[in-house]
């Protein structure tokens, strides 16, 4: 069993002092350099990035025989950190990418860790993301939307949440990675949505963050993939977010870095998995409000029984149209109900405008990416670990998050003294529910609305 938060406060504090240290001497070292140098230390390599990309692309070709179970894993991370960068790949190569993800895809839906695999839901968010990111309508319709449904319904357990394989774990990774291909492929119904939220509100534990399963401790991955679900079902309003906020403004270090959950160390990955909970939060001003005062109006509103059982039904408004998701209440009064458009939650999100202040110190974490994390061609954990595809992937995320943290509008240009570092480190904006390029977003959405 892990222990608890405040008992592991000993066991880690004196790895914690080590990597302030070592962090805290990098910054020393940076300050310590002259103006044109500290521009260069911030600079983003954008070339040696590149380079090592487009090499772990190419040994996923055809003579690269290892048998692992995350390779479509390793295509997302890779696409999409080249994506960040606004570079493309080859033409031949796409082809490549498309044609092996093609092997992975189960004859009875969803994809594996490589071709012959059982289909698995991270390596199927993995895919579709990964084709999503090299867009046009080859690479989308090689997915079969029909058998990745039935894949999906197949994986729905009874307790509201997924398995993440066929007599697998359930957990919220699991919810998110289903609720997240099913809504940008336009096949979330509501039998897929059917109690995922009732799940999810059982995971938001005492300190306000969520866990993977009941019972467990708040995590910032599973936070993201919780709340990210919740706004996918149009049910955010049932989660706690004042206690959810009050959890993550405190994961960011003395460091700049993120913690993935209290009394741990620092971590660039986390600056994606915390940022992207800050980039949604600040999207959610209506909701946060009403939360943190509640009207007299609004308490007898049947959108707002927050803490009640969560089965998805929708509500009429005042105007009589169809203007909310509401629940059952737990008495099980019946409201009125009418379908919600699933597939436009995504795109209706992201035109909203951020209302909300970033919930950390963007400039702490952009220095805590650039200094600490990133290395010659690709990005780490922290200093003395060796950097990765997937800590390249969700650095460059998080940085990106950073840069249009102040940013109303989602792909609007943010001003110069919001990115660190010279201007040429802008990265690409992302929808932050999906985790991919806002512009990939928009051309799947506009392909994925005619099918
Ligand atoms: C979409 C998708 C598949 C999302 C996955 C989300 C995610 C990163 C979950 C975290 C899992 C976890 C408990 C890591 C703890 O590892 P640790 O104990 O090594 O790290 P820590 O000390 O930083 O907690
Ligand atoms: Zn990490």
């Amino acid at each position: 069993m892990e222990p608890s938060p405040a008992s592991r406060a000993t066991a880690t504090q004196h790895e914690q002092w080590m990597v302030e240290g070592q962090v805290f001497e990098m910054y020393k070292v940076f300050m310590d350099l002259p103006p044109n140098s500290q521009t260069a230390k911030l600079e983003v390599q954008r070339e040696k990035h590149i380079e090592y990309l487009s090499k772990g692309l190419r040994q996923l070709g055809p003579s690269f025989v290892v048998l692992d179970a995350n390779r479509p894993w390793i295509c997302y991370w890779i696409l999409h950190s080249i994506a960040l960068l606004g570079e493309s790949v080859e033409a031949e190569m796409e082809e490549n990418v498309i044609d092996f993800l093609c092997r992975c895809q189960h004859p009875d839906g969803g994809y594996g860790g490589g071709p012959g695999q059982l289909p698995h839901l991270a390596t199927t968010y993995a895919a579709v993301n990964a084709l999503i990111t090299l867009g046009g309508p080859r690479s989308f319709s090689s997915i079969h939307r029909g058998k990745l449904y039935s894949f999906l319904l197949r994986m729905k357990h009874a307790s509201g949440g997924f398995r993440m394989h066929d007599g697998g774990e359930v957990d919220v990774r699991a919810c998110y990675t289903a609720i997240s291909v099913a809504s940008i492929m336009n096949i979330l119904d509501y039998e897929l949505v059917q109690n995922v939220g009732n799940y999810i509100i059982s995971c938001q534990t005492y300190e306000g963050g969520i866990a993977g399963e009941p019972g467990s401790e708040a995590h910032g991955g599973y936070t993201f993939c919780g709340l990210a679900t919740m706004i996918l079902i149009n049910e955010v309003n049932h989660l706690d977010l004042p206690s959810l906020i009050d959890w993550v403004v405190f994961r960011q270090g003395a460091e700049g870095g993120f913690q993935g959950r209290t009394n741990k160390l620092v971590d660039g990955c986390y600056s994606f998995w915390q940022g992207g909970v800050s980039a949604l939060i600040q999207r959610l001003h209506s909701v946060v409000d009403e939360q943190l005062m509640p009207s007299d109006a609004e308490e007898e509103d049947c959108s707002t029984d927050t803490r009640s059982s969560s089965t998805p039904v929708s509500c009429e408004g005042e105007q009589g149209h169809v203007d909310e998701t509401c629940h059952l209440s737990q008495e099980g009064q019946q409201i009125a109900c009418a379908p919600v458009n699933f597939f436009s939650i995504g795109l209706d999100f992201i035109r909203e405008h951020a209302k909300l202040e970033p919930l950390f110190h963007s400039m702490a974490l952009q220095q805590y990416i650039l200094l600490c994390s990133q290395v010659e061609g690709g990005f780490r954990d922290k200093p003395g670990k060796h950097k990765d595809y997937y800590h390249t992937c969700y650095c460059l995320s998080g940085l990106s998050v950073c840069q249009y943290s102040w940013s109303k509008m989602a792909d609007s240009q943010p001003l110069p003294g919001m990115v660190l570092g010279p201007h040429s480190n802008l990265l690409q904006p992302i929808h932050p529910l999906f985790n991919v390029v806002l512009e990939r977003f928009y051309e799947a959405h506009e392909f994925f609305s005619r099918t």
